[in-house]
């Protein structure tokens, strides 16, 4: 990777920078009057978001993360495309599809305003016969830094026939204590209940996690908050194109399974997902495109 020319070609003087990170894999960091952040090419994946006036993160990143090919990395804001969860098809291909464990290509960078910037990425269908979804497609992942955080994931279908996805922004962010953490917004929601064989359930009110938990709310249309009142702060979640939710955190016994994530971990994160998935099949005709949003903004709780 030839750091110089891509600073040249897209590097931004006193706000952006792209730099080797963990494992030597491009890294874009951001600076600029409202906020920090980390992008990583590998994945297409923001790493970190803090507003400056934040002492801590939004988003957790797991410090055992592989910074590997052919492995995601654990934190961070994980794209999860042109499926969500296990091989639709039952093919072997990688859990949550193939993106996050691709590089992705640096296309475009501005700087808006002294407190915003902007970020676009792009991933084509050079990989289809690797992964064996021969779709013809183009992706596009615009992300803009500011006292907002907001990504657009817009998927262009260029062939002749349509194409199904499914799709989540797989978000982690830092809480202070997930035993004290409250999810807001999914109160009397249907979800799969995917730790008991996928049944359907409703929510009785305010979401909480004192177990492993993994969900998958349907029809939920109301921005989602995450209260924190250890680090003081809720975490607001817009997502104006969905109508499903997914809620994880692997707890004790998942989490000492799991390689890139220390035991205690689980402690520190909760995964609260907005995205297009069960019903919510996204239909793509030929000549089309479909863009999943989300912004994600702070307020003192
Ligand atoms: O380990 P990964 O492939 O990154 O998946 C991590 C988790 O992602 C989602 O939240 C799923 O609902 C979980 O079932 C899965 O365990």
């Amino acid at each position: 990777m030839d750091f110089q020319q891509l600073n040249s070609d897209f590097g931004i003087p006193r706000q952006l920078e792209i730099i080797p990170g963990p494992g030597g894999m491009p890294m874009i960091k951001v600076d600029n009057g409202s906020a920090r952040a980390l992008i990583s090419l590998y994945g297409g994946q923001v790493l970190s978001f803090q507003p400056l006036e934040q002492a801590e993160d939004v988003l957790f990143l797991s410090g055992q993360s592989a910074y590997t090919e052919g492995k995601a990395i654990r934190g961070g804001i994980p794209v999860c495309w042109p499926w969500f969860g296990p091989d639709p098809k039952g093919l072997q291909r990688p859990n949550h599809g193939f993106v996050r464990n691709h590089f992705w290509q640096l296309t475009k960078t501005e700087a808006v305003s002294d407190s915003e910037t902007t970020v676009s990425l792009r991933f084509t269908d050079r990989f289809k016969q690797e992964n064996t979804w021969r779709k013809p497609f183009l992706l596009m992942l615009d992300i803009s830094i500011g006292p907002i955080l907001r990504l657009k994931l817009t998927t262009c279908n260029t062939g002749n026939e349509p194409f199904s996805i499914t799709q989540v922004f797989h978000s982690y962010f830092r809480v202070g204590d997930i035993k004290r953490v409250q999810v807001l917004g999914l109160e009397d929601c249907d979800y799969f209940d995917k730790l008991d064989q996928g049944i359907q359930k409703t929510q009785k009110g305010i979401v909480t996690v004192a177990r492993e938990v993994d969900r998958v709310y349907v029809e939920a249309y109301k921005n989602l908050v995450i209260v924190d009142p250890v680090l003081k702060r809720r975490i607001h979640i817009n997502s104006p194109n969905t109508s499903t939710a997914v809620v994880w955190n692997p707890w004790l016994k998942t989490s000492k399974k799991m390689s890139d994530l220390a035991d205690t971990d689980y402690q520190r994160f909760i995964c609260v997902e907005a995205g297009n998935v069960a019903f919510d099949l996204i239909q793509v005709q030929p000549g089309s495109q479909f863009s999943l949003q989300a912004n994600y903004s702070l307020l003192p709780d």
